[in-house]
């Protein structure tokens, strides 16, 4: 990736199927989220959180406002890069588990998405204008509108990467809430 990488971990959301902040749900004895931000800071030149209250840990707010879903959150975080003068933004959530170590190097120099796990992706800050443009229209807002909007390239991961939906997928994962 030429320029600098931003990483936001997409921590808002209501967790309806998790029954609890899944945020807060602890594996091998650390939480979700700080397992999140220990990933991303192991890629990128800061990390912030988007959408919740981290601690230590910089929070950005979603775009335009909260409850827009995973796209308003990386509308938050893309506004916060361009305007610190970073070239793009690495995204996870805080329940994206099983990421390879090289992830940014397979997505290159996006825009580009796990395949099976869209909120996995990197998007340069020059999507952020179709971003913007979608999430002001009427209806509902996906984040396979701005894969279309963008061109973003899919990139399937071989092995076992998953994302908790459920106290069932943690708990298939050795964790608990
Ligand atoms: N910033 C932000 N993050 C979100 C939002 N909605 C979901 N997320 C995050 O995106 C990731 C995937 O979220 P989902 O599991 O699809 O949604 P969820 O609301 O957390 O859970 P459900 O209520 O069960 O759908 C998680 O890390 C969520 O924390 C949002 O509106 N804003």
């Amino acid at each position: 990736m030429a320029g600098r990488l931003l990483g936001a971990v997409l921590a808002g959301g209501q967790s309806r199927r998790f029954g609890s902040d899944k945020a807060l749900a602890v594996l091998d004895g650390r939480t979700l989220l700080d397992q999140a931000v220990a990933r991303l800071a192991g890629w990128c030149e800061a990390v912030v959180v988007i959408g919740r209250d981290a601690g230590p840990v910089p929070v950005v707010a979603d775009w335009p406002r909260a409850g827009m879903g995973p796209l308003g959150g990386i509308a938050g975080a893309l506004r916060h890069a361009r305007d610190r003068g970073f070239a793009a933004v690495l995204t996870m959530g805080v329940d994206s588990l099983g990421l390879p170590d090289d992830l940014p190097a397979r997505l290159g120099e996006g825009p580009a998405y796990v395949a099976d796990q869209p909120v996995v992706a990197l998007w340069p800050v020059a999507v952020l204008g179709a971003l913007e443009a979608i999430l002001l229209a009427e209806g509902r807002h996906a984040v396979r509108d701005l894969i279309t909007a963008s061109g973003a390239r899919a990139v399937a991961l071989e092995g076992p990467s998953a994302n908790v939906n459920t106290p069932e997928d943690l708990a298939r994962l050795g964790g608990g809430s």
